[in-house]
């Protein structure tokens, strides 16, 4: 017990009983000096702010307004997929693709983590609410950090503070998520601008919808509404109440004839869901405006189509590779300031640079380790898992219906991996069930999101494998069963797409970025049933005539190859496919191999 008042404990701004106790509870193991109730105004992210550039945690920005520069611990840059936990009551639950331990057992391990970790430092209250709180059943959340860089990125990420406080009310449901850096400080003890440990646990109680963070201030380790919530505990959520949480991004297609489509497409991370979401088409009378860039909930609607709203408020983008040729949006988007910038470089003139932004590298730079760089250095002047913080309202294609609480109907899923060989350009399912068969195959090339090699090509289940908060298995059978329950007339079409396939010189064979419109446009065409296919064993594959490559440098022979569909690959492909299924053992719904026996008859 603390032996005198924490300030901020009494005199709460809530008569929230659940949540008064929790704070009260929390404070007590970690014996902060303080608990301060965020209320997301201007004048508190000004304080934090300079809170920040003056631990020299942050450089605020010359060339972008109200915007800042920060840099983390090298120790600290990525998700830590070997450290994050899905503590289900039982082990099976969690499945074999996450890691689980005895919730009862880790609570013991963390609340000693817990106990004392704040000292010296400020726990703030985040009230936080994922998509509109105007909705029918706002998702409430309340994150306990005693980072103020959570806070400022919280508030760019999500909505939070008084308001959300407010309409939280006196006993409103909310997910309790509980997050330190673990860095104590001592009386007199100098902080650091990057202050993390190096024990870390990012763990998900998924019976309880509760999430203890500790250890790691970066990202979806610590921005807790996003990964953490919005995917692993609102996927619980979605698979007890009938619906869907995913890893998707959202758009808005206006063909030139005006008839508007909406598209969600799961690619796993850094593999382009961002600049999809924001891409200027290349083909006349074509537009895309933007919803979302990560993550998509589904739910059906009165008419039984399946409506998506994106839950967050802000982008947190990777930053190399995102540049004025391969998304101009993000560019433009990022240029009203407003932004928080980890782990980029900063130029001489104080703004940021990151590799793949311009063409020329500038001559001198600041890397994000704080030393001078130059186009001529060993190393890149931004870390690969470096990140963009916006708010999505400065998106200059952003769709006016992008907090609509409803959603907006979905009238195709694209699933989308990195891979050089085997997957073509464009396919599309034959069914729900072999669509769900393409996701639950998703395979792709690992980039540098996550710690880990990068390159290896890995199983990444509709892009959903470190964002799943139970069994795999019965994952894919929720996805089947949503196709049982529903008119598979009014279920979004299914798509699998891959702008990375190479040619045997190792050159891409797809341009990709704005070219990917051409896709966008032969599935609408699909949806219309004025585009031709051919029939193949993964199902239908444009013809090379029906993909509109107009203005394209590509020959027919070159569309042929990124089309093909070559049976010797996909023979190589099937065991790949076993060995992972045979993972999920009788968790794995029947269906998935009855696809599997379909494509290993059409390749006969
Ligand atoms: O959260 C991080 O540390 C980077 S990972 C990330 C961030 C934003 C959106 N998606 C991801 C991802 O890994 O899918
Ligand atoms: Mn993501």
């Amino acid at each position: 017990m603390t032996s005198v008042a924490t300030p901020g404990l009494e005199n709460a701004p809530t008569t929230h009983a659940r949540l008064l106790a929790w704070v009260r509870e929390m404070a007590e193991l970690t014996t902060p000096d303080r608990v301060v109730w965020v209320d997301g105004s201007d004048e508190e992210w000004e304080r934090l702010t300079q809170q920040l550039v003056d631990a020299g945690t942050f450089r605020r920005l010359d060339a972008k307004p109200n915007s800042f520069w920060c840099a983390s611990d090298p120790r600290d840059v990525a998700r830590v997929e070997d450290r994050t936990y899905i503590c289900s009551v039982d082990e099976a639950d969690a499945g074999p693709t996450n890691n689980w331990m005895d919730p009862a057992e880790m609570k013991s391990v963390m609340t000693e983590l817990y106990r004392g970790c704040m000292r010296g430092r400020t726990m703030y209250v985040i009230p936080f609410c994922m998509g509109p709180v105007e909705a029918e059943n706002p998702m409430f959340g309340v994150e306990l950090t005693d980072s103020e860089y959570v806070v400022v990125s919280m508030r760019v990420m999500a909505r939070i503070g008084s308001y959300v406080l407010d309409a939280m009310g006196e006993d409103r449901p909310f997910v309790p998520a509980m997050h330190s850096l673990g860095a104590p400080l001592d009386p007199g003890q100098a902080d650091v601008p990057w202050p993390c440990s190096d024990t870390k646990y990012i763990v998900q109680f998924p019976e309880e919808r509760m999430i203890w963070s500790y250890g790691s201030g970066y990202g979806g380790n610590a921005l807790l509404g996003k990964k953490c919530y919005s995917l692993r505990i609102a996927s619980v959520m979605a698979r007890d109440e009938g619906w869907l949480a995913e890893h998707m991004l959202i758009l808005k297609l206006t063909s030139p004839q005006q008839k508007v489509y909406y598209v969600a497409a799961a690619f796993p991370s850094a593999c382009g869901k961002t600049n999809l979401a924001m891409l200027e088409p290349t083909i006349p009378g074509w537009k895309v405006e933007t919803l979302g860039d990560d993550i998509a909930w589904m739910r059906f609607g009165e008419d039984g189509r399946l409506y998506a709203l994106n839950p967050e408020f802000g982008l947190f983008g990777v930053a190399p590779g995102t540049g004025w040729d391969t998304n101009p949006n993000a560019m433009r988007t990022i240029e009203k300031g407003n932004s928080v910038f980890t782990n980029v470089a900063l130029t001489d003139d104080g703004d940021i640079w990151w590799e793949g932004m311009t063409d020329d590298a500038p001559a001198h730079l600041t890397d994000w380790k704080g030393r001078d760089w130059t186009p001529e250095s060993d190393e890149p002047s931004s870390h690969p898992n470096s990140r963009f913080c916006t708010p999505i309202t400065q998106c200059p294609i952003l769709a006016p219906e992008y907090d609509d609480p409803k959603g907006v109907p979905i009238s195709a899923i694209l699933f989308g991996g990195r891979r050089k060989t085997t997957i073509p350009l464009v396919s599309e399912a034959r069914d729900w069930n072999h669509g769900v068969f393409m996701g639950a195959t998703l395979s792709s090339e690992t980039t540098a999101a996550a710690t880990g090699a990068v390159g290896v090509v890995r199983r990444d289940p509709f892009a959903m494998l470190p964002f799943i908060g139970y069994n795999a298995g019965d994952y894919f059978s929720h996805w089947v069963d949503t196709g049982k329950q529903h008119d598979s007339t009014k279920l979004p079409r299914i798509f699998y797409v891959n702008w990375f396939r190479r040619d045997e010189d190792g050159g891409f064979l797809w341009p990709g970025f704005g070219e990917n419109s051409r896709v966008l446009k032969w599935v609408v065409e699909r949806l219309e049933g004025t585009a031709a296919a051919v029939e193949t064993p993964v199902g239908h594959v444009p013809t090379v005539d029906s993909l509109d490559v107009s203005g394209l440098d590509m020959t027919p022979e070159q569309v042929e190859q990124a089309l093909a569909v070559k049976p010797e690959e996909w023979r190589e492909e099937v065991p790949q496919i076993t060995e992972w299924f045979e993972k999920f053992g009788d968790k794995l719904p029947s269906t998935m191999w009855d696809e599997l026996e379909i494509l290993k008859s059409r390749l006969a």
